[in-house]
């Protein structure tokens, strides 16, 4: 079956410079996608968007490329419910790559058996607008607490703005918790403004909160170019990124997001995107905590101590 992409698709970077930052051992790209190929995993009919194939050999040539040892692959949405592609990708990991999933009430408990098996640690709840349709909160705390059962987390993707109306169902959930991109801050507001200080609060006062603190090319206003050595790259999205870094060092995570969906006006050299963390993270104590010791905590717990 053949899928058109979604007119100007933007395809992810294929010549991916090495990153000058060298990632400490047994790093981990904490949040990428795998889609299709489509002949053999076809796009969901519900999806609001159609991807070009993205595969996880691909995946996983990025990863050694870019000097990581594992991956966390997040169901994207446009592949719905179907987490088929995402769980062959882990099958085929040799063990390095764990994976969020989206499910329906409907599953069962031998499906959720089953993806626990093949490296399934989480459930994905998607709040964007854009990428999917409403889900009743109640079928979402339903799952999470089925999913409670297995030891699994909840990701969250919403939008900086929707966090006041998402409160309440976010601080109800029994699980951990990680939110995708800091809750997509608008970086064009202040760092101390009473926007970003929700989240900060979110965090502070719920301990079960983790953030990834990924996509400064989803976020930036000020771009990817690091103009005359007065700006780095995403210079916009530091402060915030860093302020979660600072204050939250153990609750952190980080990752690629390739094969970066959606993006309108650029596609982000993954090897740059590498050395932003830097600047977020700017010390050897932090990276370590954000590249390893907090995703292994998360997603291979049985081999940390
Ligand atoms: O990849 C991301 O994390 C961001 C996006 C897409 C998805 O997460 C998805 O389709 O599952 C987006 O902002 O369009």
């Amino acid at each position: 079956m053949e899928f058109q992409k979604t007119p100007g698709w933007m395809d992810w970077y294929t010549g991916p410079s090495k990153p000058k930052f060298k990632l400490p051992a047994g790093a981990v790209d904490a949040h990428c996608h795998v889609f299709g190929p489509g002949h053999e995993f076809p796009y969901a009919p519900e999806r609001k968007y159609t991807p070009c194939d993205a595969s996880k050999a691909q995946l996983y040539a990025l990863r050694d490329h870019l000097g990581f040892a594992r991956n966390v692959v997040v169901q994207a949405t446009c592949h719905g419910a179907d987490n088929r592609a995402m769980v062959d990708a882990l099958v085929s990991s040799g063990g390095k790559a764990r994976g969020v999933a989206t499910v329906k009430r409907s599953v069962t408990d031998e499906e959720l058996q089953a993806m626990h098996d093949a490296g399934v640690r989480g459930v994905r709840f998607n709040f964007v607008k854009r990428l999917v349709d409403f889900t009743p909160k109640d079928e979402l705390l339903e799952i999470a607490k089925r999913v409670q059962m297995y030891g699994w987390h909840v990701v969250i993707y919403f939008e900086a703005v929707d966090l006041p109306e998402l409160w309440d169902f976010f601080t109800a959930l029994p699980t951990n918790i990680v939110v995708d991109h800091m809750g997509r801050p608008d970086v064009t507001k202040p760092v101390d403004g009473p926007e970003f200080e929700l989240f900060v609060k979110f965090m502070r006062e719920h301990k079960n909160v983790w953030s990834k603190v990924t996509c400064p090319e989803r976020l930036s206003v000020s771009g990817p170019k690091a103009l005359n050595g007065e700006q780095n790259a995403y210079q916009d999205v530091i402060p915030f990124a860093k302020r979660i870094v600072d204050e939250f060092p153990d609750r952190v995570i980080w990752g690629t997001d390739w094969p970066h969906p959606n993006l309108k006006d650029h596609m982000p050299d993954d090897g740059l995107l590498v050395d932003f963390i830097p600047h977020i993270a700017t010390t050897e104590e932090q990276q370590r905590k954000l590249l390893v010791d907090n995703p292994m905590r998360l997603y291979w717990p049985e081999e940390t101590f």
